[in-house]
């Protein structure tokens, strides 16, 4: 496939510029890299948000990895546009390319890649050949300052973890640390309550480490289950603190990422 021409931006390197981006946003900023495909780099960002209000962005850019409806992805491509999530989406990734949440980027204008394991697996290939090619596509050609997963289904290997040293990926999880590791964790709290086992579950963002569901937390939020509770009402209750929390913890890992 022929590379695509990195576009003509020399000599505006060093020099703050004025973008014009979707949604009718303009950003200021110091150039400070650009790529073939117009990642750009801006540094000492800020939003003009109208004559006198402005929104300092900093240098700052992030890319998100989905699997399903991608509700929580909208949750960020609404909280960067608002100004509420001081950063850039830059790119989302989907191991199924069924996945909604790709028209929902698309929509937004953000582009999309899609990471289909058994195109490798029909080639004869390995599940951590794939993930060396997924990690090595982000790392390399995004440079992302964060990875979020939202809803990503897919469990990544050591060596996909391996390309990210400065451990910048966080995951969103529908249950407390250490109570419903793993797929189905709703459905499974469901269960436990109904048992009598448990009073509670939540909600937390936590660094991804090779251990599923074991790292670092950013953020938890516990959720009551009412006894009058479907298992609807209770998706329902975890899906808006998830959207709130996905969003509060890029901006706080972001922050935690940015000074170090
Ligand atoms: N190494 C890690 N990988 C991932 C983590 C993590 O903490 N460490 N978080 C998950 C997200 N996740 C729970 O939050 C999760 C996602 C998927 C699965 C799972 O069993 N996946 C199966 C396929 C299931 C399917 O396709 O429906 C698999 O990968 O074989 C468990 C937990 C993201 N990855
Ligand atoms: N173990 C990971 C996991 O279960 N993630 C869950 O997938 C859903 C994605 O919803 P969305 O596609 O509407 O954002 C969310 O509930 C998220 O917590």
């Amino acid at each position: 496939m022929a590379k695509a021409p990195t576009p003509e931006l020399r000599r505006y390197m060093d020099k703050r510029l004025m973008l014009q981006l979707n949604g009718n946003r303009k950003v200021t900023g110091v150039l400070r890299g650009y790529d073939p495909f117009m990642n750009i780099v801006l540094d000492d960002a800020v939003e003009e948000i109208s004559a006198s209000e402005k929104n300092h962005i900093g240098m700052v850019v992030i890319r998100v990895l989905i699997s399903g409806s991608g509700s929580n992805l909208q949750a960020l491509i609404d909280a960067t546009q608002s100004g509420q999530l001081r950063a850039k989406i830059i790119v989302v990734g989907s191991n199924r390319k069924a996945a909604y949440g790709l028209e929902r980027a698309a929509k937004a204008g953000i582009e999309t890649r899609t990471f289909s394991l058994k195109q490798f697996k029909d080639q004869g290939k390995t599940r951590v050949d794939f993930d060396i090619y997924m990690a090595k596509t982000i790392q390399e050609e995004y440079k992302p300052d964060l990875i979020v997963l939202a809803g990503f289904m897919h469990i990544v290997s050591p060596e996909f973890l391996s390309f990210f040293p400065r451990q910048n990926i966080m995951n969103l999880h529908p249950a407390l640390p250490g109570q419903f590791d793993g797929a189905h964790a709703i459905e499974r709290a469901y269960e436990a309550y109904q048992q009598g086992k448990i009073e509670h579950t939540g909600v937390m963002v936590h660094k991804v480490i090779a251990d599923v569901d074991r790292g670092q937390v950013i953020l938890e939020r516990p959720i009551p289950i009412e006894k009058e509770d479907t298992l609807n009402d209770l998706e329902t209750k975890i899906h808006r603190v998830e959207h709130e929390i996905i969003v509060e913890g890029a901006q706080k890992f972001l922050d935690e990422l940015t000074t170090q």
